[in-house]
């Protein structure tokens, strides 16, 4: 069975997915590491890929999955806490092989043909060992009485390129051209220290491109910080960014740090930004531009280095020509803004997404596959709640289908008046 007429119909992409009762990922991939963070990052690529993934923190776990699951390929770490690397390449390529070994310290079993699917496996491995690697310079420094680790400006071991399109990002599910531009953007912008607006819907994934963002910088070893402006009263708000001393309002029974001060060296994520009352905008905007911020009750001035990123789902521009939102910030938010594409606007990428969530899910649970039918279903609707609420369609379906291996197209619960 082939996945997805629905979506192919619509957007003329050839979804390559599998779909039927052994589910979306039809080819198996084994990743040996001992190293769970590099396992993670290659599981989420290559789930993207259209791999299943199996994961061994050891040889002898690997060994167990090659004989059980039967894989096409191992991707193979350059240790391993129980065997000897050399010797185990050597035995697999003894037992089995017709199985493609790619081995993370370019051993003599990486060599052979070039084909595409070691290509993508090469590339994903390279990927998400730069992933997990944080060249920043830290340095102790003293601010206001506090001793703080300051990242200087990395230097980075990879450094993004602007014509490097084939490059995806691991945590980002897609291949559509929109995927691609904003990876593109990502790649371009994370190792500055600029500040980025991120644009999009509810539920595009903003807060994975500020991940992304963060993972990709200087700052990756540090802290991410997130801050839903739209989740704390306005009342609140400004102490929970700035800080305050003790007695500074009534009920302040103690000082506290604020979230920008306790975001120093990392990344701050301030989500909905749009929400963030007007005056409050102004002293947000001093800070932005002076590095310094003064806790409310207080005359002492403090200096914090930190990213900012911002995100929003409103149109921003717009709210701050209405006068809802200060313009002087507005540009100062959007150095570098970025669009995260709408689910309905890139719907060739519905299959890896799905794929990939039915992955995610069958960590918890019996691994699911999806009908023809329920594919295309999915295929034909608007998503105005973009990939969050593919994810939970998917979640809901999979409880709907109880013990069945597929989630078919009654499963599949949409809201009624959406459909594209
Ligand atoms: N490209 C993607 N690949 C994989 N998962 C994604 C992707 N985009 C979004 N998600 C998942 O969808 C959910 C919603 O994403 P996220 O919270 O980043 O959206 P958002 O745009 O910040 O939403 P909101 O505007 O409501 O704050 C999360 O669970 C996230 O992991």
């Amino acid at each position: 069975m082939i996945a997805g007429q629905g979506v192919m119909g619509r957007t003329g992409a050839r979804p390559e997915l599998m779909v039927g009762r052994e589910g979306l990922a039809a080819r198996t991939v084994v990743v040996a590491s001992v190293d769970a963070g590099l396992r993670e990052r290659l599981r989420r690529s290559l789930t993207g890929l259209r791999w299943q993934v199996r994961e061994a923190s050891g040889g002898a776990e690997a060994m167990a999955h090659l004989e059980m699951a039967r894989p096409e390929a191992l991707l193979l770490d350059s240790w391993l806490p129980d065997l000897e690397v050399g010797e185990f390449a050597g035995q697999i390529r003894l037992l089995y092989p017709g199985v493609d070994l790619i081995r993370a310290d370019g051993g003599a079993e990486s060599g052979g043909v070039r084909s595409p699917r070691r290509n993508e496996l090469l590339h994903a491995l390279r990927e998400a060992q730069d992933g997990g690697i944080s060249d920043a310079v830290q340095e102790r420094v003293m601010i206001g009485g506090v001793e703080r680790v300051l990242v200087e400006e990395p230097v980075r071991r990879v450094v993004a390129s602007a014509s490097d399109d084939g490059v995806l990002i691991p945590e980002m599910v897609g291949r559509s051209e929109p995927m691609r531009e904003l990876a593109r953007l990502i790649r371009l912008v994370a190792p500055r220290s600029a500040t980025v607006l991120i644009e999009g819907e509810t539920g595009t994934g903003k807060e994975v491109v500020a991940k992304a963002l963060h993972r990709l910088g200087g700052r990756a070893g540090k802290s991410f910080t997130v801050l839903n402006c739209a989740a704390i009263p306005e009342t609140l708000l400004e102490a929970e960014l700035f800080g305050h001393t003790r007695g500074a309002f009534t009920g302040a029974v103690q000082s506290r740090t604020g979230r920008i001060e306790a975001a120093h060296g990392g990344t701050l994520f301030l989500d909905e930004i749009g929400e963030m009352p007007l005056a409050l905008q102004a002293k947000m905007l001093r800070f932005l531009e002076c590095g310094e911020l003064q806790r409310v009750g207080d005359n002492e001035t403090v200096r914090v280095d930190v990213r900012v990123i911002a995100a929003t789902h409103q149109p921003l521009e717009q709210r701050a020509e209405e006068r809802l939102f200060r313009l002087d910030l507005y540009h100062r938010l959007a150095v570098f803004p970025v669009e995260v594409p709408a689910l309905r606007e890139r719907m060739e990428d519905l299959p890896l997404l799905v794929a990939y969530f039915l992955e995610e899910m069958g960590k918890d649970a019996p691994r699911k596959g999806v009908s023809d039918a329920a594919l295309a279903k999915l295929g034909e609707y608007g998503w105005p709640g973009n990939v969050r609420e593919l994810m939970h369609v998917l979640e809901r379906g999979a409880i709907l289908a109880g013990d069945r291996p597929e989630i078919g197209v009654a499963e599949i619960r949409l809201r009624a008046r959406v459909r594209a």
